[in-house]
């Protein structure tokens, strides 16, 4: 108080301790509630070890007859037990590491990961990282669910609090990622309030895949070609009927490497007839000009020659969707004409950097009528481009299959796999130098990108796919042509 002057004291800004409610009951009360509380976490425990025998029933199934052999045999039997025990694991690993590992080491790992790491830092990483709330004095958390060891990833399951949205969390990925010890985190949705985290240990792409044996009796799925494996250790699986393909990525990023699977996992259906491939390489056939045999036409420059193929392909388009109508509504074998595929390796020379702007209009056309009405009538793109700005490929939308390798800034994973992707983890700007041919992907519809490496097409391979697919040539017998000759 000055004078007559009421002057308010300073606000306590003092953080009040809080004391759990049962510290304020009686002496006498807490006496009388004690045996039932113990009682309730005999119950609790017994509980939890009845959940933990039925979540690993082979462990606890050793654990009770190791202790009922102790009881009725003694300490030696035991031991040798135990020692059979290691060395039927140690054969089983031996034998299929896979599975071993699978379904016994991650196991393990899993319970380790989660008891040392995260359940001890949760709660507060979640408070730090500002992904709990605090309403009303009662504190709202995340809840931690499952946990999944695997090796190269944890996933971790959490349950969000009210009014929270996944951005928040992909807004927090390098926080978390630091937090728990991880080189990167992923943020996937399951369903609603309930998200999959990723944290990333190791990178299972980071050695190269080789290309399958090549198979003349094998059955070619355009829906679903297999042209490397997903980082799951699953084929990926490339759609190329209904769909058309934009191959990105910064020079040697590995484009070539996805072109070439490709071609090598329809070489087969090339050599039947059923599939027809046709090619553009502006860079004056540097890339296809390394298995000629592979392309029914291919032009080796940018200029009329590459636009009237591309005016005849996009002509073919319209006649065959003529054709088609009212009969099928998609192209099938039965159609009587093969699959067709446009490859273009650097689309930017043709409808961006060619310097006739007649061309380039008219390629621009031509490729834009093919992608936007190729998909019925059975013609594909495969356009393989290294920058993928707005000005050199205005009609990038139409490509239903976006493949993002290596790339030099995270704007271009934007433009590549469309807004918020790369929020979701799919960083192609952090793919390793070292791992060309590793890539994002993002099929139209599908939420989730995928992560995967194209096999490595080597030289020697393209000599034997080459040699797969040149027109057999018939030779004359040397004895038969000298009878001729006489
Ligand atoms: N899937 C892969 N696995 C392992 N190595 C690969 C793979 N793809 C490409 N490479 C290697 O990376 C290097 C560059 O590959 P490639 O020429 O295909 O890149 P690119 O993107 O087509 O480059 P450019 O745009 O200059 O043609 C080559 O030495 C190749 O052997």
């Amino acid at each position: 108080m000055s004078g007559t002057k009421w002057v308010d004291p300073a606000p306590f800004e003092g953080a009040r301790p809080r004391f759990p409610w049962w510290i304020w009951l009686p002496r006498w009360a807490k006496v009388v509630a004690l045996p039932f509380v113990l009682a309730g976490l005999v119950v609790w425990l017994g509980v939890r070890l009845v959940l933990l025998g039925l979540r690993y029933p082979v462990g606890a199934g050793v654990v009770v007859v190791g202790l009922l052999a102790y009881r009725n045999f003694g300490l030696s039997p035991l031991v040798l037990a135990l020692l059979a025990l290691v060395a039927g694991l140690l054969v089983w690993y031996g034998l299929h590491r896979r599975s071993f590992l699978r379904h016994c080491w991650y196991r393990l790992v899993t319970e380790w990961r989660r008891a040392t790491v995260y359940v001890p830092k949760w709660r507060t990483v979640v408070r730090l990282a500002d992904l709990a709330k605090e309403h009303r004095g009662k504190e709202y958390r995340p809840a931690l669910r499952r946990v999944r060891a695997e090796g190269w990833r944890d996933k971790v399951r959490v349950r969000m609090i009210p009014a929270q949205s996944p951005e928040q969390w992909e807004a927090r990925r390098d926080n978390l990622a630091h937090s728990f010890n991880a080189r990167s985190c992923r943020v996937r949705v399951l369903k609603p309030r309930l998200l999959e985290l990723d944290f990333i240990h190791a990178d299972p792409l980071a050695r190269p895949v080789g290309v399958p044996r090549l198979d003349d009796s094998a059955d070619v799925d355009l829906k679903k070609l297999v042209v490397g494996v997903t980082e799951t250790g699953r084929p990926w699986r490339l759609k190329l009927l209904g769909s058309q393909v934009l191959v990105v990525g910064v020079p040697g990023a590995g484009k070539g490497s996805v072109l070439w699977s490709i071609v090598w996992q329809l070489a087969p259906a090339i050599r039947a007839g059923l599939v027809r491939l046709v090619g553009i390489d502006p860079k004056g056939g540097m890339e296809l000009g390394q298995c000629p045999d592979a392309f029914d036409k291919v032009v080796y420059d940018n200029g009329p020659d590459a636009v009237e193929l591309l005016e005849e392909i996009a002509a073919e388009v319209k006649a065959r969707a003529s054709r088609y109508r009212g009969v099928r509504r998609l192209w099938t074998r039965s159609a009587g004409e093969p699959f067709t595929v446009l490859v273009v390796d650097e689309l930017a020379d043709l409808i961006a950097y060619q310097q006739d702007k007649q061309l380039r209009e008219r390629a621009a056309r031509a490729v834009q009528t093919i992608s936007s009405q190729g998909r019925a009538p059975g013609v594909a793109t495969v356009a393989l481009v290294q920058d993928p700005r707005k000005e050199i490929v205005s009609f990038r939308h139409l490509f239903t299959t976006r493949v993002a390798l290596r790339l030099d800034e995270p704007i271009q994973v934007d433009m590549v796999l469309g807004d918020g992707v790369r929020q979701r983890g799919a960083a192609a700007h952090e793919i390793s130098e070292n791992t060309p041919g590793v890539a994002w992907l993002k099929e139209e519809g599908q939420r989730e990108p995928e992560r995967a490496r194209a096999f490595h097409v080597t030289d020697a391979d393209l000599v034997e796919l080459g040699l797969f697919l040149a027109p057999a040539t018939v030779h004359d017998f040397p004895a038969s042509a000298e009878r001729r000759a006489a």
